[in-house]
């Protein structure tokens, strides 16, 4: 069997090779290559089951997520050394392993509710490449997925994008990388922040705080609220990102004209959002497999995938409530592996 170098990549290794310009990159070809049923487009294209859950009985479940990803560039066109040329394409075979327990947080001392790894493979011999600490990865993917959701479903509908509100409702783990990843790449003039347990959005204000100089508006107004109404009101773009198995964010909180990103899972994913909100809205998803197995009891519109979005397979509406509905899926993962994995060894071999 050929030798090959195996590397376990952990978390400070992950937050210095980080640029939100290149994870959004490569997510938007991870929705493209889940709707892409044409191998011979020069598309991304890729294989991924529905994931499998082991439950532990109520206290938490193990999840399967194993996806390949064929003919991606990890680059874009504009940060390769020749930016005249296209970018150079690979691919990605990847299996995250993630378990979630939902009293992880209240234990002492504390522990995270997700916690997980990607194992990275080599595409051609199938030998293991990498290992990749992926709580960290877990939470950019997620937040890049709500952010290519956003500028494909929503801001084509809006003429002025100079005054964009963002409202996040559950500042935690995801919460936090929600509200990171959009002010590193978006303007808002105002973000508002909500959670159940009023410190930890004061905690967040101040890591917001410190961020505005380097985002895309230092001047950005950060607030916390007192309850999911107030947060939500004068929103454009909301994140729920809690595990509520009951309803939190309702019709009446909302502007007209709304782009809701609803990530987070309680008893069901999709019960966050009220069912009023549902019957009016358009929902879109990441991806049909999933939606089948996890969405089925969701009583909505869904009108299709953000990739299909992004192929021009599926139009968007032109005003009223869209929510994406997030549920993650394993090429998000084997995609970002594979953009972490390459930045990693391309240092290594400069020597760095
Ligand atoms: N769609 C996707 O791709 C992904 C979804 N997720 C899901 O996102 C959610 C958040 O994950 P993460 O940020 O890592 O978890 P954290 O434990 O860091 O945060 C959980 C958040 O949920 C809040 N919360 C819990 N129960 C309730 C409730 N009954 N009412 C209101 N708020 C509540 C917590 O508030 P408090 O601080 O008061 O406890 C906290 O803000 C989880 O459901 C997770 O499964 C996670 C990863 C990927
Ligand atoms: O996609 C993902 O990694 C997860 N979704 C819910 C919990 C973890």
């Amino acid at each position: 069997m050929a030798s090959h170098r195996f590397v376990h990549l952990v978390e400070s290794e992950l937050i210095k090779l980080t640029n939100w310009k290149e994870i959004n990159h490569v997510l938007e070809q991870a929705f493209v290559s889940v709707s892409n049923k044409d191998k011979s487009s020069g598309q991304p294209y890729s294989s991924q089951p529905a994931r499998s859950f082991v439950h532990v009985g109520d206290a938490g479940a193990l999840l399967c997520m194993p996806a390949f990803l064929g003919n991606i560039s990890v680059k874009s066109d504009s940060s390769q050394s020749n930016p005249a040329g296209p970018a150079a394409r690979t691919s990605s075979l990847a299996c995250k392993l993630i378990t979630s327990f939902k009293d992880n947080p209240s234990r002492n001392p504390s522990l995270p509710d997700i916690i997980g790894n990607i194992f990275l493979f080599d595409e051609t011999t199938g030998q293991l490449q990498a290992t990749l600490e992926a709580n960290y990865l877990t939470g950019l993917r997620t937040a890049a997925a709500s952010i290519v959701a956003t500028e494909q479903v929503f801001l084509p509908r809006i003429a002025d994008k100079s005054k964009l509100v963002l409202g996040i409702i559950g500042t935690g783990v995801q919460g936090e990388f929600h509200a990171m990843g959009f002010m590193k790449t978006h303007k808002f003039v105002q973000v508002k922040l909500w959670n159940r347990t009023k410190a930890r959005s004061e905690q967040l204000k101040t890591k917001l705080t410190q961020l505005a100089p380097n985002s895309c508006n230092p001047d950005v107004n950060i607030s916390v609220h007192d309850s999911p109404e107030e947060c939500c009101t004068n929103c454009d773009i909301i994140v729920t990102a809690t595990s509520s198995s009951v309803p939190i964010v309702f019709k009446r909180f909302l502007k007209q004209n709304v782009h809701i990103n609803a990530i987070g899972s309680g008893l069901q994913h999709h019960t966050e959002l009220a069912q009023d909100i549902y019957d009016e809205c358009s929902v879109f998803i990441d991806y049909w497999n999933g939606a089948k197995a996890e969405l089925a009891t969701l009583k909505s519109t869904i009108v299709g995938e953000v990739g299909e979005v992004v192929l021009k397979q599926k139009v968007v509406p032109s005003s009223g409530i869209t929510v994406f509905q997030s549920l993650g899926m394993a090429v998000e993962d084997a995609a970002i592996g594979k953009l972490f994995y390459s930045k990693y060894m391309e240092q290594l071999n400069k020597g760095h």
